[in-house]
């Protein structure tokens, strides 16, 4: 799957690999109601038919005057009628639960391909965001799909019914009819390919107005939107998005009115004809007045069931063409190179080794790394330290696997990171990312997540709680442990909780940091800014916290305090894309470059400070 925008039509092989994907899933989610369905279906079919020929027996009954048979007809015809009702009614019910189970089905397949993506770049391509979207919406359609399919093969019976007692009134005219339907088909189908060409066009367009009325409803950013007055300017623009995709949208839709105009036109006029020779036939004594009626209903019979037929297949295609975007998702390959072998990884036991490692986000990005080559011991603290979009982060990531290097080597005592599964490696490593997540969760899980098979334990999560300093505000919580940490979405108000509550930002930097104590035994520690929303004092203790975890562990500490790093073993410099100094804290400050200067300005403005306010004094 590509980062660009294709805009073909998937071929009809391909759609036909879809429509066989979508039958399966619905057979497999629900069996008996699809059969079920089918069988209601069919009753409501054969009603009509069934029901033009009881009347055509009542009239002639009536005409020649045979009033005993009459009134089984007309017992018949209440029975029938009331089958087609009840049949409709259960198809409903039915139709809806096929829909729903199957909706859970490809939710989960869906979903289960996207978090097996493992690394980041999809979930940084705009088309793949358009196109998933388009894969949520579609999630429905195989159950839809047999909805269309059914009520095209009821029309079918319907019109194979019909036809047959036409054939006998007037079979040129009913192959009239019936030919009439083969250009309607062609153009709906080629309406429907542009009415699908145009949702993927105006993707983008929805997706931001989306962001918009998300900004605008939630708590993330009312308090700049308010502060700045943001509230007219993202109004606008979330409706000039709307407007722009709305145009699009009208631009088809007025299209497809006047086709659809036409074709009626053109339908009516096949009628009328059909109308004004069975009335000069009548005249003539060629028709009893049962044929007139049935000719009529026969005609308006095959005139509908033929449009619901060319819907049907029109909208089949519709499904089946936005379908394919999930089709594409859950059958796209891995976004990361598949590793040679799936070895288990050793337990590091001489250190991670960057080897002239090159990366940009993609051909259309600038260099981010330029050729870094790096040595990170086991047992060893290394600090990355720089100036801002120096790179830091970035290759935190790399050493996670999220992306592999554009060009050069990572070496986990000697293996190729690229030559183990990443959940094999990522299962070694524990973090604390710079933007970490606030899970709408309880406090516990919310710790928990950091490694759920150890979480199983609550002592463990206590315990990583205390280490990291948030123990004591969580207990005071209203529920402990079990209080929610959101305000949007309320805890079950049957239940015993109250009101979610939410923490401040260095409480929520105390909750990551549990998380990573929580996965205290892995031989990679990455800790990306870990204290950068602590107080002083919270600073102090965490850092205190965080070497006892360190020790002989081996660890990648980010941060812009240097104060705060001073211990580790070896401070690298990242300066344009490239390890631009490197050494301990006291080796760095001899040399006098970069790190000497950011670190003493950094000491002289606290130092000033002190002075200035005679704290020292
Ligand atoms: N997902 C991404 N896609 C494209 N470019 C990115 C992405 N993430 C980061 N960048 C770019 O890569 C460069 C390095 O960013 P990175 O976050 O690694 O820097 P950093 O040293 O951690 O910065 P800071 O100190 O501000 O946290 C920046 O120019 C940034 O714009």
């Amino acid at each position: 799957m590509s980062g660009r925008r294709p805009a073909t039509t998937p071929t009809s092989r391909v759609l036909a690999g879809c429509a066989a994907r979508a039958a399966g899933m619905v057979w497999r989610s629900a069996p008996v109601h699809v059969l079920g369905y089918l069988a209601v279906t069919l009753v409501g079919a054969a009603a009509p038919v069934a029901v033009a020929w009881l009347t055509k027996g009542v009239l002639d009954g009536l005409a020649n005057r045979q009033t005993t048979v009459l009134l089984g007809l007309a017992v018949t015809i209440a029975v029938v009628t009331t089958a087609a009702a009840a049949a409709t009614q259960a198809a409903q019910y039915l139709r809806a639960e096929v829909d729903r189970r199957t909706a859970v089905h490809a939710k989960d397949e869906l979903f289960a391909a996207v978090t097996r993506f493992t690394g980041l770049a999809r979930f940084e391509s705009p088309a793949f965001l358009d196109r998933m979207r388009l894969a949520q919406q579609s999630a429905a359609n195989p159950g839809r799909l047999v909805d269309t399919a059914t009520s095209a093969a009821r029309s079918a019976v319907t019109v194979a019914g019909f036809v047959g007692s036409l054939v006998l009134i007037n079979p040129t005219f009913t192959v009239l009819v019936l030919l009439s339907a083969v250009p309607a088909l062609l153009i709906e189908l080629r309406l429907s390919r542009q009415r699908v060409a145009m949702l993927w066009r105006i993707g983008p367009a929805e997706r931001r107005e989306l962001f918009f009325a998300h900004l605008m409803s939630t708590a993330d950013a009312a308090k700049e939107i308010r502060l700045f007055d943001l509230g007219a300017f993202l109004r606008l623009r979330m409706l000039t998005e709307l407007r722009a995709a709305n145009a699009a949208r009208r631009r088809v839709d007025r299209r497809e009115f006047f086709v659809q105009a036409s074709l009626s036109g053109a339908s009516v006029s096949v009628a009328g004809a059909g109308l004004v020779w069975t009335i000069l036939a009548a005249g003539r004594g060629q028709l009893s007045v049962g044929d007139v009626s049935m000719f009529v209903a026969a005609v308006a019979g095959v005139q509908a069931a033929l449009n619901v037929m060319v819907s049907a297949g029109v909208m089949a295609y519709e499904q089946l063409l936005t379908f394919h975007h999930h089709v594409t998702i859950v059958t796209s390959g891995p976004d990361l190179p598949a590793p040679r072998h799936h070895g288990s990884l050793p337990e590091l036991r001489r250190g991670i080794e960057l080897r002239d490692v090159w990366f940009r986000y993609s051909d259309a990005h600038p260099w981010v790394l330029r050729g870094v080559d790096l040595f990170i011991p086991h047992g060893r603290t290394v600090a990355l330290v720089g100036r801002n979009g120096g790179g830091k982060s970035t290759l935190v990531k790399l050493l996670c696997r999220f992306y592999d290097p554009t060009r050069g080597s990572i070496l986990w005592d000697g293996v190729d990171i690229r030559d183990v599964a990443p959940e094999t490696l990522r299962a070694r490593v524990g973090a604390a990312f710079q933007d970490f997540v606030a899970y709408e969760l309880t406090a516990s899980e919310n710790i928990a997540v950091g490694d759920l098979v150890a979480a199983e334990d609550q002592a463990r999560v206590e315990r990583a709680a205390q280490e990291s300093g948030v123990h004591d505000t969580i207990a005071a919580l209203p529920h402990g442990y079990r209080t929610l940490l959101s305000r949007e979405f309320a805890p079950d108000p049957e239940g015993e909780e109250a009101d979610g509550v939410l923490l401040s930002g260095g409480q929520w930097q105390r909750v990551a940091l549990a998380r990573a104590f929580l996965r205290r035994d892995r031989d990679l520690m990455i800790l990306d800014e870990p204290s950068a929303g602590l107080d002083p004092e919270a600073e102090y203790e965490v850092h205190s916290q965080l070497a006892t975890l360190r020790s002989g562990r081996t660890s990648v500490v980010i941060s812009h305090r240097l104060g705060a790093v001073r211990d580790a073993d070896q401070i690298v410099v990242l300066a344009d894309g490239v390890v631009a100094e490197q050494g301990t804290h006291a080796e760095l400050l001899a040399d006098g470059g970069t790190y000497a200067q950011l670190f003493t300005r950094q000491a002289t403005g606290y130092r000033d400070e002190v002075h200035s306010t005679g704290v020292s004094r």
